[in-house]
């Protein structure tokens, strides 16, 4: 063998392919469908979808999964909802601040309405952001969708825009393949199969707090929150898994503290049981709910 004969090159396993993986961040005014494109797009009940308007409260993540990478939205910031301060620059810098850290913002509409006040605020606001901007026609399946045109002729403010319907899932993937696009190059931010925990505890004080949404009047629910303690596996007496789950609703006064709990408990009674029926159909387990409600002086700002 002479020093000269060629070496043979080791065979180099390919490389992975190239992921994007970054925040997305869905914004808009309210009633336009976020809620609903959020469970469509991760493919889960994750944010609670109620006829009531300013229902999403909390930052939410839900977490799409594709080969060429993964999104982890962000339910909109509280900031949006707000009507305080329309002035110009104070709005470009809240939603800069807001939106820190986001590398794709998502602007949901609802074609089907005019462009109200709302619309424009949202508008001016993302008007002062730096990351890409996305126009999302929703509700793509009615019949009648009066202000496409007026919101396609303001497409050059976006990066892209794309017509969806949250309801029969219609442009859904183009839309997350846009949001791919312009992510960053990189690793998966959670690993595939671990979403489903990380998501669970969310999950779980959503569904309460949507029960609560719906059983209760006026202002009660907007001065809640859920907390979540404890979400153990036990069994049945027949030996099925089960969960057993115990949580608080946390008011914000001692006189929210009795409408929550109603006349001989009642009322709590129902929130639980219709909480109950509902986790037990999306955890697939048989649900023991423990609850209770306690006063939380911090939410009565
Ligand atoms: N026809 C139709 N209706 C939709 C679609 N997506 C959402 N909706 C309805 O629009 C209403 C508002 O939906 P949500 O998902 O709660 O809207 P949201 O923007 O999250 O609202 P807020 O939480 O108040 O900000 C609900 O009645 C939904 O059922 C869609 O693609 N088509």
């Amino acid at each position: 063998m002479s020093d000269t004969e060629p070496v043979e090159t080791p065979v180099h396993e390919q490389p992975p392919p190239e992921t994007r993986c970054g925040l997305a961040v869905l914004v808009g005014r309210t009633n336009v469908g976020k809620s609903t494109l959020l469970n469509a797009l991760v493919g889960r009940k994750v944010s609670i979808v109620t006829p009531k308007p300013q229902t999403t409260r909390d930052p939410i993540q839900g977490v799409v999964n594709r080969p060429e990478g993964q999104i982890v939205f962000v339910d909109t910031p509280g900031f949006f909802k707000t009507h305080a301060n329309r002035l110009v620059e104070r709005l470009h810098e809240r939603a800069r601040r807001a939106l820190q850290g986001i590398d794709v913002v998502v602007h949901v509409v609802d074609p089907s309405r005019a462009i109200g006040p709302e619309d424009e605020m949202v508008w001016e606001a993302l008007q002062g952001v730096t990351q890409p901007r996305l126009l999302c026609l929703n509700k793509s399946d009615l019949p009648e969708r009066p202000y496409v045109d007026a919101w396609k002729q303001r497409r050059d403010q976006y990066a892209g825009w794309y017509e969806v319907s949250a309801y029969t899932g219609q442009g859904l993937e183009d839309l997350v393949q846009g949001i791919l696009q312009h992510l960053p190059v990189g690793p998966r931010l959670y690993p595939e199969d671990q979403i489903t925990n990380a998501h669970q505890r969310f999950l779980i004080g959503e569904i309460i707090r949507e029960k609560v949404y719906l059983l209760m009047d006026e202002e009660v629910p907007y001065r809640t929150a859920v907390e979540v303690h404890a979400v153990e596996e036990s069994r049945d007496r027949q030996g099925r898994p089960m969960y057993h789950i115990k949580a608080s609703i946390l008011a914000a006064n001692p006189r929210y503290q009795r409408m929550l709990i109603g006349a001989g408990g009642r009322r709590i009674r129902e929130i639980g049981q219709a909480a109950r029926v509902d986790l037990e159909a999306q955890l697939g387990r048989k649900v023991f709910l423990d609850m209770d409600v306690l006063v939380d002086r911090s939410l009565d700002r």
